[in-house]
């Protein structure tokens, strides 16, 4: 990309800087520009009145000292008032802006429709890297007022420092040199940030990793802490090397134009001084050099500090617009037909094949299969085989590289995929514990629902959590999570029941995908549970030909399914039911028989 086309874009994502601030408070926003532009003005204001003070002295000019004393108290007052109210203003603007930020972030995340782009480690960095700007995006209406400020203070520091002589702006113009050098600096640092943005979210995860509580178990027993921590460690002396450098690179240059405008500076004092013994410039004017000089310093530094807040600001608000532009993007892109409502003959799978963008290898090939409306199909096969992969792909969270997939012989490929999920159900080995009331839990499987008391109670009874509700001091209003006071804890098979529940909840779902939602039960509990679903489940069924496609390595549920599908490497090898695939003798028979032979 080239420097035009890389200006254009910063002052895109600088534009967003405001108009975020003004979106989310416009008169919090507003109110605090008008505080910070009094306190601003009100240092020359301070100034100018003390060289009207000494004049009118000097010159025995009692209106002179009159205004000179008046502007001065003014001065004093008014930045008095402002700093108790911008006070106020601040948090509440902090507020404000940080609320819309989260909701923003969340509302942007949720336009795109799959999960292709976590997987892609190029997109996760600068996702990641948005994650970690939240806090300078809720900041940024703060950050706006100094540049506000510094404008302001300029504009009038400058102004008056001409009136006296305009040599004496070769000082502030000095200070452009010390802007330079302090933006070089800072885009320095900014980009070790970017260099280190992968090394830096392994270094997170490790940090997650070892203090997240669910760990604590695995990290003990295999005494994981010390090599999580060298690992660690390594990683944070690689990210130190970087930053150092760029911090001693960038740090050079800043600290030569400092002494260089500190000696310019006392120049331009000796020089007032000098035009005041010649008779050229008044007493007040050369108060006003040796109050202000001190003041354009600051000034100069305030403003070198505006330039590398915008640079920072640009490139926070330009990794946001990325997202946006991309979510926006991928949800333009997004397929919009409808869903069908009921399924006559099924779904189809021709030729699918799907590698993850980050893999060498596919993880599905060739894979034909036919699922029949109505009916219950268990997919088998060692860790790795595809199962999961094939559950994705039939929830549209990736889309095949190759072949298709019909309902009832319409293109999935062409349905809106929140509208292929609102017909679904799905229950996971991976589930989310959400540490809401039990009630909400099971609720948020159909979000219409989320209060039927009546519905909630029957999705927990066929996912046997029925007895678990009843032993919960509050029922289903039962707060979740040991980090909440009154919280009540669960074991991870309780945590998997109302994980269930919440699948079971939809009513009549076109296909529900049960990816080993029962692994923390015993085979036995699993298959009551599974032979009580599918009685239960058999009439929706035929209303509407849902499908339920089961992921189990449990024979004796698996061996209850209408239709048994076995995988390999990403291929399906066997397939029909328990008895056809028993008596062909082949992969699925042979694990069959061990398994059986383990249980007798
Ligand atoms: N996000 C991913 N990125 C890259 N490769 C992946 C990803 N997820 C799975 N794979 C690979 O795809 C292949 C199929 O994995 P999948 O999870 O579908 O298997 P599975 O049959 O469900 O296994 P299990 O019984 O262990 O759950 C494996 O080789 C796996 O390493």
């Amino acid at each position: 990309m080239n420097r035009a086309s890389r200006s254009r874009r910063a002052l895109r994502a600088l534009a967003l800087w405001p108009e975020t601030a003004l979106r989310a408070a416009p008169g919090h926003t507003a109110l605090l520009a008008v505080c910070v532009t009094v306190q601003a003005v009100a240092a020359p204001a301070q100034s100018f009145g003390l060289a009207r003070l000494l004049d009118g002295v000097t010159a025995h000019d009692r209106p002179r000292i009159s205004v000179g004393a008046a502007v001065i108290v003014a001065a004093l007052l008014g930045v008095a008032v402002v700093n108790a109210f911008s006070l106020l203003l601040e948090s509440g603007l902090y507020d404000r802006l940080h609320g819309h930020v989260h909701r923003e972030l969340l509302r942007v995340n949720s336009l795109v429709p799959g999960i292709e782009h976590h997987e892609d480690p190029a997109v996760a960095d600068r996702l990641s890297q948005v994650r970690d700007d939240v806090e300078d995006m809720a900041h940024s209406a703060l950050y706006l007022m100094a540049p506000i400020a510094t404008a302001v203070s300029t504009v009038t520091s400058l102004g008056l420092l001409a009136s006296v002589h305009p040599l004496l702006l070769l000082v502030p113009l000095f200070g452009l040199a010390r802007m330079w050098a302090a933006t070089r600096a800072a885009r320095l640092r900014q980009r070790s940030v970017e260099e280190g943005a992968a090394r830096g979210r392994v270094h997170r995860e490790l940090v997650r990793t070892a203090a997240d509580p669910a760990h604590g178990i695995e990290l003990r027993v295999f005494a994981l802490r010390p090599f999580l921590l060298r690992r660690m460690e390594r990683l944070a002396a690689e990210l130190n090397g970087m930053q150092r450098t760029a911090f001693r690179r960038g740090g050079r240059a800043e600290a030569l134009t400092v002494l260089a405008f500190g000696l310019l500076y006392a120049a331009s004092v000796v020089f007032a001084v000098a035009l005041a013994r010649e008779g050229r410039i008044t007493l007040g004017q050369v108060a006003l050099v040796v109050t202000l000089t001190p003041a354009v310093q600051g000034i100069v530094a305030s403003l070198a500090n505006s330039m590398s807040t915008a640079g920072n600001m640009a490139r926070v608000f330009g990794r946001y617009r990325w997202l946006r532009d991309y979510a926006e993007d991928a949800a333009r892109r997004a397929p919009t037909g409808p869903a069908p409502t009921r399924l006559a003959e099924g779904i189809a799978l021709r030729g699918v094949g799907f590698r993850y963008p980050s893999a060498d290898r596919p993880a599905l090939s060739g894979i034909d299969l036919d699922l029949p409306a109505g009916a219950t199909v268990a997919l088998v096969g060692e860790n790795g085989a595809g199962k999961s992969t094939l559950v994705k792909l039939l929830a549209k969270l990736y889309s095949p590289t190759s072949g298709t997939i019909t309902a009832d012989g319409a293109d999935l490929a062409a349905v809106a995929p929140d509208a292929w999920r609102a017909r679904l159900s799905a229950g996971f080995q991976d589930f989310t514990r959400f540490e809401f009331t039990a009630g909400e839990t099971i609720g948020v499987g159909d979000l219409p629902r989320l209060g039927d008391e009546p519905a909630l109670r029957g999705a927990a009874a066929r996912a046997d959590a029925g007895p678990l509700l009843e032993r919960l001091p509050d029922g289903l209003a039962q707060r979740l999570g040991k980090r909440f006071k009154d919280g009540a804890d669960l074991s991870g098979g309780q945590w998997q029941r109302l994980a269930l529940a919440r699948a079971f909840l939809r009513e009549g779902p076109l296909l529900l995908l049960l990816d080993e939602p029962t692994a923390a039960l015993d085979p036995e509990a699993e298959h009551a549970l599974f032979a009580r679903f599918a009685d239960a489940s058999r009439a929706a069924a035929r209303r509407t030909g849902g499908i339920t496609l089961l992921v189990s390595h449990r024979f004796s549920t698996v061996r209850t399914a209408d239709l048994i599908v076995v995988m390999e490497g990403g291929r399906i090898t066997e397939r029909g039911s328990h008895e056809e695939l028993v008596a062909a003798g082949g992969r699925y028979a042979e694990l069959f028989e061990l398994q059986a032979r383990a249980y007798r």
